[in-house]
């Protein structure tokens, strides 16, 4: 396995890591490509700050080998990887300005002045903080703080930069901001991002692959589009944005039935007979007129959101269709609802461990989509 590895700057082999008699991470396994923006995506006490840890090398694996640019370095000391950390609180020195905390870590280095002060100023550049060399850390908006913070780190050229929600403390415009400046700083770098978050939206939005991981071990990698629409079951369909999920029986190959009617599905590969689940997204239902949909309902609640309306409607087997539309609809509305075959996604149920390991063996896998 190890040889057509060269490529990438961060492996994990069988990665488990334990506390105690706690194991926090099962055998994870994960190879990132030179130069993407990867994501560990999953709920508070996952696992994602702790492979955060092992790849810089905060923490040690019980089991299991970390590769960066294909050299072992389980052994490695942190200071000597190539690797850099932003942390959740930034970890900047408050009793030093900009300047001086960006220039720490190539101070400690003794690196020559002039050559640190470039350094210093071009890394300010990336984040748009020329002219801020002088200011003192508090007089810093949490904004400000983040870029410092994101300096600080790029100005000693890893080879990975690991982030650890660090957009955490910004109010929701300024994370959409840093989103779209840290997904270009990214891009104009080329070095590997490892990003850690538990909102969706955000992972969906800046990252190259994703990992959604539960409960330590990953369940799911993939590109966003592909994690979104074939999400492999409820926990991650639940996880990432909103959805139907029905109880549901194959019939056929691309032939699925729930709600007592028998649907084309995009999806195929599991036996005739075999209970699964189906997820269709809320934006994928079109309301029609009664009778004129695959399923006839009756409108409960409307949320207006903005840009669309967000609908609870009710059908005859008391199922509570999600729907998010642009349709002018009223509560108690009787509508029909529409859904295309490529819309419905098949979800396989009740999966057993030995089924679960080896589709997550095929997912284990970053880098790009293979379709
Ligand atoms: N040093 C430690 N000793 C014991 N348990 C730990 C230690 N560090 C982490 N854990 C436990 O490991 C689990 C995973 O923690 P981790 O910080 O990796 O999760 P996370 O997915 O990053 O969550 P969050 O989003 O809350 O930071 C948690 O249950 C945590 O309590």
């Amino acid at each position: 396995m190890r040889e057509n590895l060269s490529n990438y700057s961060v492996v994990l082999e069988g990665v488990s890591k334990n506390y105690g008699d706690q194991q926090i991470l099962k055998q994870v396994d994960l190879q990132l490509e030179q130069g993407k923006f990867y994501t560990l995506l999953g709920p508070s006490g996952c696992g994602k700050t702790t492979i955060l840890n092992l790849i810089a090398g905060f923490t040690e694996a019980s089991e299991g080998v970390i590769y960066l640019n294909n050299q072992r370095v389980n052994e490695v000391p942190a200071n000597q990887r190539q690797v850099n950390t932003v942390f959740q609180n930034y970890s900047l020195f408050p009793h030093l300005n900009v300047y001086d905390n960006v220039a720490f870590g190539l101070a400690i280095q003794g690196r020559p002045k002039a050559e640190i002060q470039k350094e210093v100023d071009q890394a300010l550049a990336m984040v748009e903080l020329s002219g801020f060399q002088k200011r003192p850390i508090e007089a810093l908006s949490g904004g400000q703080q983040q870029r410092v913070a994101i300096a600080r780190a790029i100005v000693n050229k890893p080879d990975v930069l690991l982030l650890d929600e660090p957009f955490s403390a910004l109010d929701m415009k300024l994370r959409k901001a840093m989103q779209v400046e840290l997904r270009e700083l990214q891009q104009s770098l080329g070095i590997t991002f490892v990003f850690v978050t538990h909102d969706q939206e955000e992972a969906l939005a800046m990252s190259d692959w994703i990992f959604v991981m539960e409960a330590g071990r990953i369940v799911q990698s993939g590109l966003p589009t592909d994690i979104y629409d074939e999400p492999v079951n409820r926990y991650v369909a639940e996880f990432i944005g909103e959805s139907n999920i029905l109880p549901a029986t194959m019939v056929a190959d691309y032939e699925v039935n729930f709600a007592g009617q028998t649907f084309a599905c995009s999806d195929a590969g599991i036996p005739a007979g075999e209970s699964v689940e189906v997820v269709i997204r809320p934006e994928d239902l079109q309301v029609t007129e009664p009778g004129q949909g695959v399923v006839d309902a009756t409108v409960e609640t409307v949320l207006f959101r903005g840009v669309f309306n967000e609908l609870i409607a009710v059908d005859a087997q008391d199922y509570r269709w999600k729907v998010h539309t642009t349709a002018r609809v009223e509560p108690e509305d009787f509508i029909g609802l529409n859904i295309g075959p490529h819309d419905i996604h098949v979800m396989r149920f009740n999966e057993s461990e030995e089924a679960f390991d080896a589709r997550i063996e095929q997912y284990s896998v970053g880098g790009e989509s293979d379709e």
